[in-house]
């Protein structure tokens, strides 16, 4: 589904200021796997997400998506594909609109400009029936700006809106770190079933080794730009949580 060969992320080549973010990684995430990535701070781990997104270009190897070749493709245009949920839970959401008017942007995002979607009462009750599943309540509020719910309500709602068009890729760059421990649990609870519903291929980037331990069906180790160790569903299916711990040594 997802396959990266030998790509290299060099910023500030030739520099004093030179950083190898990312060295040579070969990797292939089948579909529907939930791909769980840990590593130290300035191991590789978002440069390399954010090469899967196209939001960063590798100075060299490639990245196919679905067969295709998007190496070079922006992020915009593997938009269809790719859906990318972040730290920040102001960064998903227009703060101003209402909830309902963020959920038909999220509709509308990757169709053809010019095609106007209005906000019917069918478009109104299947957001309702959505937002009811994460039983936050927020059913009751879809008129009320953005702005005014919490980080934790905005990130599960953030992670619902990116479900809405035919997305088949779940980016998570620790969409929790910013949540306090029962919102966090919410969201990943939230996210694990719509990868389940919509049977998304996902990489979670955490730095909670909880959550590394509990979801997800491979995991791997980034250190210092290359993958140091990588585990399927089944080594990771015995591994014990202490075990993770001792990877940070
Ligand atoms: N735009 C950039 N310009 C220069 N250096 C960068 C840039 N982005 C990342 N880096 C450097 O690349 C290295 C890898 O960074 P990256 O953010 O991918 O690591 P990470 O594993 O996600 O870290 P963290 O856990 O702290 O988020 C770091 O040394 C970082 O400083």
């Amino acid at each position: 589904m997802i396959d990266i060969k030998k790509v290299h992320k060099i910023f500030n080549q030739d520099k004093p200021n030179q950083v190898n973010a990312v060295s040579g990684i070969d990797l292939n995430i089948k579909t529907e796997e939930f791909l769980v990535i840990v590593g130290a701070n300035g191991s590789g781990k978002t440069t390399l997400l954010d090469m899967v997104a196209g939001s960063v270009f590798p100075n060299s190897g490639t990245i196919s998506i679905d067969g295709q070749d998007v190496t070079k493709l922006p992020d915009y245009d593997r938009s269809k594909w790719i859906a990318r949920v972040f730290q920040n839970p102001l960064s998903g959401t227009a703060s101003d609109l209402s909830i309902l008017d963020n959920f038909r942007l999220a509709s509308i995002r990757t169709r053809k400009k010019g095609l106007s979607i209005g906000i019917n009462d069918t478009f109104k009750n299947q957001v309702k029936e959505k937002i009811s599943t994460l039983g936050m309540g927020l059913e009751n509020k879809i008129e009320q700006p953005m702005g005014t719910l919490s980080g934790g309500q905005r990130q599960a709602l953030t992670l619902l809106m990116s479900v809405m068009d035919s997305c088949k890729v779940l980016l998570l760059d620790e969409p929790t770190a910013a949540l306090d421990p029962r919102s966090a649990d919410i969201v990943m609870r939230t996210a694990e079933e719509l990868i389940k519903d919509y049977r998304l291929t996902s990489i979670l980037i955490t730095h909670n080794l909880k959550d590394a331990f509990n979801y997800g069906n491979r995991i791997i180790l980034m250190g210092e730009g290359k993958i140091v160790k990588d585990l399927d569903a089944q080594q990771k299916s015995t591994l014990k949580q202490t075990d993770l711990y001792d990877w940070f040594g």
